[in-house]
């Protein structure tokens, strides 16, 4: 059975996550798209904004879906499951759009923890909107509006109609996550294929991500992101090691990774990634006539620079 994929929205308040949803619903793209809301409060706003063109909204309003105990989200993923399996509903893909305050990670944690959401779900991606009147602010004042950029595949700068384009925002946003890349979308109107099938999670992504802008130590963010290469071949259970010994240490500081491996004696690449504590590896195709070496991109929460490229350094023979 061919999982559904899921996209998250994710982003500060106020950034344009419902303006992006309606739009991806009003467009003629041909998916079945069930949503999932998440607001604070009783009284469900978002949904009424959005319309009727999902095929199912389930509005989750019992607290923020990043924080709450009750499995809320689990149990709503389970129920659009079974209304799909009784056929009352149909759909093919599935957006979250979380709140404003939500931290991502324990709802992507959510898609890799229970067997059933393993297997009939996939993320594909993460979205975060990033204010661009705005995101200064927010990031300086609330380390939650660096982690939803840190999380991300991709980032859309909202409402550069107002306050331009900065090229300062870019770069702080490019050295608090160096993965993803930036689009700027006005009032929601963005190209759907650079949304959807952005295979985030899935390992045959080719990892060549370098930072774009050369930078010093960063004083400005507690969320940021660093590239590590390296031209040695290592030890695939001495990785396994230095891995560990990181998540001993900081399993919650490291939001996201994401790389690629030249494993000693192998003839093909090792791709792995990890969000916090669950991470994963598979062999990825031969190498061929590339020259073979490692690349590895960490995001993470006062990222351990130096205990990373020390860990990894130690690894050469
Ligand atoms: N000028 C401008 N305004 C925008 C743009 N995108 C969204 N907005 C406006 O920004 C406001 C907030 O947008 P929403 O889509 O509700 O933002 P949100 O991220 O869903 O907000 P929360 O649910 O509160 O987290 C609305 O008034 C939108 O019309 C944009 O690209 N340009």
């Amino acid at each position: 059975m061919t999982p559904i994929a899921v996209t998250l929205l994710t982003g500060f308040l106020g950034a344009g996550k419902t303006t992006l949803l309606r739009h991806i619903l009003n467009e003629q793209h041909g998916f079945k798209i069930a949503v999932i809301e998440n607001e604070f409060g009783e009284v469900s706003v978002d949904d009424q904004l959005i319309g009727d063109r999902a095929t199912q909204i389930k509005t989750l309003t019992n607290g923020c879906i990043c924080c709450t105990r009750s499995n809320e989200l689990e149990d709503a993923l389970l129920d659009l499951l079974d209304s799909r399996d009784r056929g009352e509903i149909d759909f093919d893909r599935l957006v979250i759009e979380c709140t404003g305050m939500a931290d991502p990670g324990p709802i992507i944690q959510t898609f890799f923890s229970h067997e059933i959401l393993c297997q009939r779900y996939l993320l594909d991606g993460v979205i975060a909107l990033v204010d661009a009147v705005h995101a200064d602010d927010q990031m300086n004042q609330f380390t939650i509006a660096q982690s939803q950029v840190g999380y991300a595949d991709r980032i859309l700068l909202t409402k550069t109609d107002v306050a331009g384009e900065s090229d300062k925002l870019r770069e702080r946003l490019t050295r608090i996550n160096s993965r993803a890349p930036i689009y700027t979308v006005t009032f929601g109107d963005i190209d759907l294929a650079q949304l959807f099938n952005t295979n985030g999670f899935m390992l045959e992504e080719n990892v060549t991500t370098r930072p774009r802008f050369h930078f010093m130590a960063d004083k400005q963010n507690d969320v940021s992101s660093i590239v590590v290469e390296l031209d040695y071949p290592v030890d695939i259970s001495e990785v396994s090691r230095v891995m560990e010994n990181l998540l001993l240490s900081f399993a919650d500081k490291l939001l996201r990774y994401k790389g690629m491996l030249w494993i000693d004696g192998e003839p093909n690449r090792l791709l792995f990634q990890g969000v916090q504590r669950l991470y994963s590896a598979d062999w990825d195709r031969p190498w061929g006539d590339e020259q073979p070496h490692s690349v590895m991109v960490f995001i993470g929460l006062e990222l351990p620079e130096d205990e990373i490229h020390a860990g990894f350094a130690a690894l050469r023979k």
